[in-house]
């Protein structure tokens, strides 16, 4: 714990995967998976490895304000940090010139994840564990001490957290236990995006049931007919007892949302997600509103950017699904927060995964939700997307469509370094060869 953090880099590492339309939807019709990756380098040599997932080419810019960043974290030792980590969020998110950026939102929020996530994952490692465990075996009040609660005291205040907290240690250690066992259960994106042809989905479709796939999301929202013929297939492949989810990222108006997902209401999704602007939570309520009687919910949260939002998304009652993402929030640090709230409201997480990195961060946020917070598993599952593990140096490890908990210290952020000098941008090989 004696670390001293000496440097902080930063860099563009970017995946061609709008080639082949992984991960397209209705409004991002050629993604490119791509990080903004830190490593944070320590006097004693022990290293902290993070990101903050992006889409080609807005990682420069959030490459930029990470940099921006990099001077309030230099120099200071771990030991300083985590004993008042609320003192060191606010430090970043409150830098009286740079918050006039956000506050703790959009690319300055992208890059106190980034951050974060170092700071977590050298944490881990110093400790010697993977994060999941490092957070279950701390103490309820220390985890209290990583949220900042200015702005939520309204909804959740530091001794209701700890309450929360406190009533959850019964049975933890059983919980543990049966995610070591059994994993925390998972669907898939990765059989239906957008950009894939019909025979292409069948393939996908057929190999994810045969490796136990219960649970899948289809992208929606660019032609009715096209959705409509997508997850026909989809639900007579999967049969009536297996889940369907739709996702339309952000593509409709709020009337529009609900006459779209009326018409898809045949194929029975569990929810519809990002139906409209990720900012509109009176919309998101007007939907959850008319789509309850159809047995629909709503789920959002990936391009939801604070736990203000989130607050106003469950007091509104304008989300049935919690989709926290381990680089939108502001780290581990938010993503408590947000946790602590839905419990309040006994509102079910589903996490965004999937990007590049995306599956790494978050399996360990929502081991530690069920083992210390939720104790629920019903009607929750975590996004899984196949693609980019073999770039990690501690991959996800799924088993029977489920995430088993990760077993190396730290917070499975590490890239392979030779994946990073290929893929970095510009100067990386892989993109010499796109542009030539
Ligand atoms: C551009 C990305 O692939 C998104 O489509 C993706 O994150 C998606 O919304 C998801 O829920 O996985
Ligand atoms: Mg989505």
């Amino acid at each position: 714990m004696l670390h001293k953090i000496i440097n902080l880099t930063v860099r563009d590492v970017r995946f061609p995967t709008s080639l082949q339309q992984h991960g397209s939807d209705a409004m991002h019709s050629d993604p490119d998976y791509s990080a903004a990756y830190v490593v944070i380098d320590t006097d004693l040599g022990l290293k902290g490895f993070g990101l903050t997932f992006t889409l080609g080419k807005g990682t420069e810019i959030v490459v930029c304000a990470v940099e921006a960043l990099a001077g309030l974290v230099i120099g200071k030792p771990l030991q300083e940090i985590v004993s008042d980590f609320r003192g060191f969020y606010r430090l970043l998110t409150s830098d009286s010139q740079m918050r006039w950026l956000g506050p703790e939102k959009g690319v300055i929020h992208l890059a106190t994840a980034a951050v974060l996530n170092a700071v977590w994952d050298l944490w881990a490692r110093a400790e010697g564990k993977p994060l999941w465990k490092l957070l279950v075996d701390m103490d309820p009040k220390q985890i209290v001490s990583c949220i900042d609660f200015r702005y939520i005291t309204d909804v959740l205040t530091e001794e209701e957290a700890l309450d929360i907290l406190v009533k959850a240690q019964e049975g933890r250690q059983q919980r543990e236990n049966q995610m070591l066992k059994e994993g925390y259960p998972a669907y898939t994106t990765s059989c239906a995006w957008l950009g894939y042809p019909d025979q292409q989905l069948q393939q996908l479709c057929t190999d994810a049931l045969k490796n136990g796939w219960s649970k899948f999301k289809v992208k929606v929202g660019a032609d009715l007919e096209d959705d409509k013929r997508r997850c026909r297939l989809i639900r007579q492949m999967i049969g009536p007892n297996n889940t369907l989810m739709i996702d339309a990222n952000q593509r409709w108006d709020v009337g529009e949302a609900i006459s779209w997902v009326s018409s898809l209401a045949e194929f029975k999704p569990l929810w519809i997600e990002e139906p409209t602007s990720p900012d509109d939570i009176l919309g998101h309520a007007a939907i959850s509103k008319a789509l309850a009687p159809l047995g629909i919910g709503v789920a959002t949260g990936e391009q939801c950017h604070n736990r203000v939002m989130f607050k106003q998304f469950l007091q509104a009652s304008a989300l049935q699904f919690v989709q926290i993402d381990s680089c939108r929030l502001g780290s581990v640090n938010e993503n408590l927060a947000v946790l602590l709230m839905a419990h309040k409201y006994q509102v079910p997480v589903c996490p965004h995964a999937g990007g590049v990195g995306l599956c790494e961060l978050v399996q360990h946020l929502i081991l530690f939700d069920y083992i210390c917070v939720s104790a629920n598993l019903h009607n929750r599952m975590c996004e899984y997307v196949n693609h980019l593990h073999e770039h990690f140096t501690s991959p996800v490890v799924i088993r029977d469509a489920h995430y088993l908990p990760p077993k190396d210290p730290g917070y499975s952020c590490e890239m392979v370094e030779s994946s990073v000098k290929r893929h970095q941008y510009p100067e990386g090989e892989v993109w010499k060869l796109h542009r030539t």
